[in-house]
């Protein structure tokens, strides 16, 4: 039997790639493609925005057709919105949306204790490969003579909201976790002196129609590690949501990353 799927945020960058990529893969079904009522092609085909053709699925905001899993790339109150559609139709949720409030977080792992929920914020299996050596890097050079500076640089398309990315905040995290640093900055201005070891810098680029690129620098004193991963289009993300969306459908309630679905 086909995974049944549903869409939040449809129309969008990401929600058109998942419905052109999912309208063609055998198993699992497309059964409803949400947008929010004052989005201007509410109740056109989604198929025909994807550029797919006509599909006989309508932008809606409500269905009563039964999904296995909602897949949501919107905005935070969007992605509110799928929380409440996962819960109230006992699916799973994979969660992609980054910029997210910590309220929208609370409400994503109080949903975890009643559905399985897959949350990342990249849904790319080589920057969850990445992520995965960066933790080797971290662990390898958190006493290494001299200190280790680490340093995320993060390139974007001009029409992005949020800032860092999702993916840049989740690398330092697990880098700090790893060398023990609790600072986290943004960008440098002014005189602020000579650099300390234990902080992250984050710089954010947002030019043109980038698909994301992250790069991840281990700076030492002699010697300079860099760590980059590079979209080329958006189908890394969503063909990982939908694989992601086939893991979950029927998994017990719980917390799941791409990891788990990687088998990373
Ligand atoms: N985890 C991952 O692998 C990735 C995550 N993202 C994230 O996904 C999100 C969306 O990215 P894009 O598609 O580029 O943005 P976008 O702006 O092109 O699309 C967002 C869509 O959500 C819709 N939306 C707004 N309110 C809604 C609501 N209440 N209910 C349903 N839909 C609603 C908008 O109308 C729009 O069509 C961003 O937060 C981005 O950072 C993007 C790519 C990969
Ligand atoms: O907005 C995007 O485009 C992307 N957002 C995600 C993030 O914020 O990490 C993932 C990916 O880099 C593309």
């Amino acid at each position: 039997m086909p995974t049944k799927v549903a869409i939040n945020g449809a129309a969008g960058r990401m929600g058109q790639r998942l419905v052109a990529l999912g309208c063609q893969d055998e198993s699992l079904e497309l059964v409803a493609c949400f947008e929010y009522s004052g989005h201007p092609k509410f109740g056109q085909d989604a198929g025909n925005i994807a550029g797919v053709g006509e599909l006989g699925l309508h932008l809606i905001d409500h269905t009563d057709e039964a999904y296995d899993a909602i897949i949501d790339f919107s905005v935070p109150e969007g992605a509110h919105a799928a929380v409440e559609r996962a819960v109230a139709a006992k699916a799973a949720l994979v969660m992609a949306t980054t910029g997210l409030e910590e309220e929208h977080k609370a409400k994503i792992r109080e949903a975890a204790n009643v559905i399985p929920v897959v949350w990342a914020p990249s849904m790319s299996t080589t920057v969850n490969l990445t992520m995965k050596l960066c933790e080797i890097a971290a662990e390898a050079l958190k006493d290494v003579p001299g200190g280790a500076d680490v340093e995320i640089l993060e390139r974007h398309h001009r029409f992005k909201e949020d800032s860092p990315s999702g993916t840049a905040l989740r690398f330092g995290e697990l880098i700090a976790n790893k060398m023990g640093i609790t600072r986290h900055i943004h960008g440098r201005e002014g005189r602020p002196g000579a650099r300390p070891h234990d902080e992250i810098a984050y710089h954010a680029i947002r030019t043109g129609d980038n698909p994301g690129e992250h790069t991840i620098i281990f700076g030492l004193l002699g010697e300079t590690m860099e760590l980059t991963v590079r979209a080329s289009n958006r189908d890394c993300y969503a063909s990982g949501a939908l694989q992601a969306a086939k893991f979950a459908a029927g998994k017990p309630p719980g917390l799941y990353n791409m990891n788990d679905v990687l088998g990373l």
